[in-house]
């Protein structure tokens, strides 16, 4: 995203001389893994708030806060910050809703939603009075949600997109971007219609297309269940996204509408590409789409944290098929302090050695789990 960087602001210094008070307002996987990377430092101290009682009493429980209410006023009077993390068609309504309390003054409201033209456009028609807003959007995440899926990790290395308006005071922007900090993600400043425009693309695009894919094979599927059986691996993998959480998933569709609308027509057209080379039985212009696509591709940043959370992932073939080699690899690794985040044996039969697939969450554990067992002769293969 063509934006502005800034990798050198200070850490806010948490300081118990001058206690801090965040509020976070929907602690699911993102509000929770915000709250986990404030939590416990000195001088801070982090509300959660739900509008149900039974989820207040499991955020404290979980210990991903320090104090939970259900009542909006006591979670926001005092606030030094408040994030928003509630689904992106509820991010307006709790703007007006602070709007007509007494925020402390120099208060900074954000949000994580993820779109950021509506709710930037209309927190900028209110009189915060004394408050200010600033969009977010960290560009990480899962197809995981709740409060249970919520890690201190999940930010790490990410992208973290805020969107002041020429309007928003920059001393304020620094404020929030030290306690940011915090979450150990690298913030990138850009304006909230572009932010859409691109996110769009490169994420609320792909999403949609792994939804109708599969929802294309589960169609198929019903008539021959061998569609099912024969899309595990792969089909499984380039599909995840599309278990992603259907109520959070249509507010964002809904909010970035005319973009997508777009979008849906320019995939279209690629489609029409595909299916006219197809009639022309063109083979040099099929192959001629694969040569483009994979020199873009190729350019791309590799093993970054992208919005879309990449796989690490590595195979070790010719594993016999017996509880012991797994013991034995799990061990290796647990050994080399290699953090494993997955361990699956693929394919295996009684007589014929399986494949054992290895998932890491770092690029750097799978890096260290490929050396390791190429040294101790196992034959791994990305
Ligand atoms: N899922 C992801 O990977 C990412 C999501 N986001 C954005 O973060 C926000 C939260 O998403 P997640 O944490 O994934 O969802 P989540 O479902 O894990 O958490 C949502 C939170 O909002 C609360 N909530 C749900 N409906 C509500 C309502 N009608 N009124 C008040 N509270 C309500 C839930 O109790 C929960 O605490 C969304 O705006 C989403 O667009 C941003 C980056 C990544
Ligand atoms: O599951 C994945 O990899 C995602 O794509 C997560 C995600 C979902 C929504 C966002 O606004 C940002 C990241």
């Amino acid at each position: 995203m063509s934006g502005e960087f800034s990798g050198f602001t200070d850490f806010i210094d948490f300081d118990e001389a001058n206690p801090i008070r965040i509020a976070i307002f929907g602690v699911g996987l993102i509000g929770g893994s915000l709250a986990l990377c404030f939590k416990g430092k000195p001088g801070v101290h982090v509300v959660g708030h739900s509008v149900n009682q039974t989820s207040t009493e499991k955020y404290v429980a979980l210990g991903v806060v320090d104090s939970a209410t259900t009542s909006l006023e006591e979670a926001a009077t005092g606030a030094d910050f408040i994030f928003l993390c509630v689904p992106v068609g509820r991010l307006e309504r709790y703007v007006d809703e602070l709007s007509r309390l007494p925020l402390k003054r120099g208060c900074i409201i954000s949000d994580v939603g993820s779109t950021k033209a509506s709710v930037v456009r209309h927190a900028d028609k209110l009189s915060l009075k004394g408050a200010v807003f600033i969009g977010g959007h960290p560009m990480a995440g899962s197809e995981r949600s709740g409060v249970e899926a919520a890690s201190f990790y999940l930010l790490e290395n990410a992208y973290y997109v805020l969107t002041p308006t020429a309007d928003t005071p920059p001393e304020q922007v620094g404020k929030l971007e030290r306690l940011l900090k915090h979450t150990r993600a690298h913030i990138v400043k850009t304006d909230a219609v572009q932010h859409d425009d691109i996110v769009g693309a490169i994420s609320h695009l792909p999403h949609m297309i792994a939804v109708a894919l599969v929802n294309q094979i589960a169609g198929y599927n019903e008539s021959n269940e061998l569609y099912m059986r024969l899309a595990a691996g792969g089909f499984r993998d380039i599909t995840r996204i599309a278990s992603s959480d259907p109520l959070i998933w249509r507010d964002i569709l809904l909010s970035n509408r005319d973009v997508m609308l777009k979008l849906v027509r320019d995939w279209q057209s690629e489609m029409d590409r595909f299916s006219a080379l197809l009639e022309r039985e063109d083979g040099e212009g099929i192959a001629e789409r694969f040569r483009a696509a994979g020199e873009f591709r190729g350019r791309l940043p590799e093993r970054r944290k992208g919005m879309i959370t990449s796989l690490f992932e590595c195979y070790v073939d010719n594993v016999p098929d017996h509880p012991g080699i797994i013991g034995k690899i799990a061990t290796e690794l647990g050994q080399a302090k290699i953090n494993l985040s997955n361990l699956q044996i693929i394919e295996s039969r009684e007589d014929v050695p399986g494949i054992l697939r290895l998932s890491f969450k770092q690029a750097e554990d799978l890096d260290r789990a490929t050396a390791l067992l190429r040294s101790l002769q196992y034959e791994v293969h990305m």
